[in-house]
Order: C-alpha cells, then structure tokens, then sequence
C-alpha cells in the first residue's frame, strides 16, 4: 500500500493512499440450469440490497461500474439435442453471452463480479476469465455440490449439477458433442481447480473426484483443520507459484441452511456465516483475485427473513471479497485536531 506525508499544522502524518479497486458487475438472471423459479430474481435482489452502496463505502477508490443485466438470444433448434441436459438451447445462448461479457470486463482491467442465477452459468464465467487471462487462473469452487456430473452421470438431468465437469480438460472425453458450443474449449486442467464446503455429492461425482485426485476439502475438513487452513492447502495446491489469477465461484449453498435458508437444493451441516466470510478475506489478501461469482440465491424460497438473511449474508461475503475488513473500515483522514483549548490537563 502507497504511504504519503502529509502536513497537518507542523505535524507530519502518514497518510494511507489505497490502491483503486476496478470492479464490474455483472448480473445473470437465468435459472434454467435448475427446476425452481425465482433464482433470476437473485442480482436484482442483490443490488436492492445496497451492494454497489456498500462497495464504495470500503476506501474512497473504489470504481464500480454496473454492467447491467446479461440478455441473448435462443437457438430453438438446439432444444433437446443432448440427452439429459434440460434447457439445453437456453443454457448453450446465456452462457456464450456470459462468456464474451466476463472475457470483456476483465480485458477493461476490472476484477468481474457476476451475480447469479443459478450454478450452470459459471461454465461460461470461468471460460471468460480463461480467455482474458489466457488460461493462467485458478479456480476455488465453494459449495455444498461437486457440480461436477456429465449427461450421463447426472441423477436430475439439471444443469447446474454440471459446470465443473464441462470445465477442465481431463473430463472431456466423458461428453458427447455439445451443439452450439463450439466456442467452449475446455482448456484449463482440473489440477488447478479446488472444492471447499463439500457434502452433498452424488457417487460418480465421488468417483471423479477420487479417481482424479481432485483437491477436494468437505465440511470434515473445514471441521478438523478449521477454515483459514483450508483455504490457504487449496490455494497452495491450485496455484503453488502464486501467479494465477484467482477465480472464486462461490454458491451460496455452501452456507448452512440457518446462513442462507433461500436457496434450491439446500444442505444442512454447512458453513457458518463467519467462515464463508473469512474464505473471501483470504482470498482478497491473495493481491490476486480476478473474478468471483455469487450464485443460487433463490428470494421466492422462504419467508420474507429468510430472505433478507441469505441476501445480507451474500453482501457480507462479496464485502470481503473485495477488501471489506471486518476490523472496520479505514480512513484515510488523521485524527481530529483539538480546536479549543484541552479540558485535561497534564500534571506536572
Ligand atoms: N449448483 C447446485 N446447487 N447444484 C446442485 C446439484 C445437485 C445434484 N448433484 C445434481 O446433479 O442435480
Ligand atoms: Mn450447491
Ligand atoms: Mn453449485
């Protein structure tokens, strides 16, 4: 962080400078990749919340620029082209519109927050992110859900159960030709990818993970060697050079149901508040995170509490993400100087 000297009277003062904070916000409202309604509803929700509020308020050099809102179009004729992927043609036209617009955030030199919608549309934000970085990130997956099944392994056919396994190379040859998404190479190799809050995983997600050696830490080990452990094993095991640019997809799922109650495939046992928190704060003092997404916040899931609850816990944890210090904010300004005569007085 730069120091500067300043004069206040005949009193030099350091005076902390931060460094800018480019974001770009991106919002996602598509909810195909799963079958509840209302997941759409999460950026706006989101941003109602005072997010872009709450973002500027971190050090006076924050620059955020809203996106706005993904829109694209339907290939119809893709409808039901692969089996056991449901919405195919609208995941195959939300997620190359995702893909070029994360690609481009990042080239303007801004850190992409994309706000979901459901799970599915992270393929397309880590493929962005690939693009603009030429394929030197890491990927930190923080869920309840491996995400990580193929058409033919998925039990639900959803989508959104999918993403992880549609992202790196060594899973490739698990798929069918995927019409429409030619412009989706997975180049990126599992080993730089880590899961953090697992424990909602179907048996050949299981499989994929240990036949792969996936570098995979579940709620078990949160339990046995505490957050801030785990996440410093997985950043080490992704990136062990410290070059990449860090990618964080983080479904708000990995809450514990009491965190986070509205959201669609919810699992109790998960993490608390305070540890999703402090997994964004360690990942913000990386210097090095390039993207995050927050997704699956559903608001027609539960009472108008629960809501607000999973809401404010998905700011808190964006908060972090982006320099958000729980010690409190920092000023920039000296402490105030006395202006009239001091009322206490020293003895000699
Ligand atoms: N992003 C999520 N919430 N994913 C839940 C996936 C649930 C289940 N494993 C499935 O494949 O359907
Ligand atoms: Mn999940
Ligand atoms: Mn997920």
């Amino acid at each position: 962080m730069l120091q500067k000297l300043t004069r206040v009277g005949s009193i030099k003062i350091l005076k902390r400078c931060f460094h800018e904070t480019k974001i770009g916000i991106l919002g996602v409202p598509f909810e195909k990749g799963q079958p509840k309604k209302g997941v759409s509803q999460g950026p706006d929700a989101i941003r109602k919340a005072k997010l872009v509020e709450q973002l500027s308020a971190i050090h006076d050099k924050m620059d955020i620029k809203d996106y706005g809102n993904i829109s694209y179009t339907v290939n119809k004729e893709l409808e039901a082209s692969v089996p056991n992927m449901k919405g195919y043609a609208e995941i195959v036209g939300c997620t190359h519109e995702v893909s070029k617009n994360v690609e481009k955030i990042i080239k303007e030199g801004r850190m992409c927050l994309t706000l979901g919608g459901d799970h599915s549309i992270a393929l397309a934000t880590v493929d962005g992110h690939i693009k603009a970085k030429d394929n030197e990130i890491c990927v930190l997956w923080v869920d309840a859900h491996a995400d990580c099944n193929t058409n033919k392994t998925t039990p639900t056919g959803n989508v959104h159960g999918m993403p992880m396994a549609l992202i790196p190379y060594e899973l490739a040859d698990y798929w069918p030709y995927l019409p429409g998404m030619d412009w989706h190479k997975p180049v990126m190799s599992i080993r730089n990818v880590a899961y953090i809050g697992l424990r909602s995983v179907d048996s050949y997600e299981r499989l994929i993970i240990e036949k792969l050696g996936v570098t995979a830490f579940f709620m078990a080990d949160v339990e046995n060697y505490g957050i801030s452990r785990v996440v410093e094993m997985a950043l080490d095991r992704i990136d062990p050079d410290k070059k990449r640019s860090l990618h964080v997809s983080y479904d708000i799922d990995a809450l514990d149901t009491l965190e986070a109650p509205s959201t669609g495939s919810a699992v109790r046992g998960g993490l608390t508040l305070r540890e999703g928190i402090q997994i964004m704060e360690i990942a913000h003092n990386t210097g090095r995170l390039g993207a995050m997404d927050l997704v699956e916040v559903n608001p027609s899931i539960g009472s108008e509490s629960d809501v607000k609850k999973t809401v404010e816990a998905a700011i808190h944890i964006i908060l972090a993400a982006f320099g958000y210090n729980r010690k409190g904010y920092k000023t920039q300004e000296p402490l105030p100087l006395q202006t009239f005569p001091p009322t206490r007085q020293v003895i000699q």
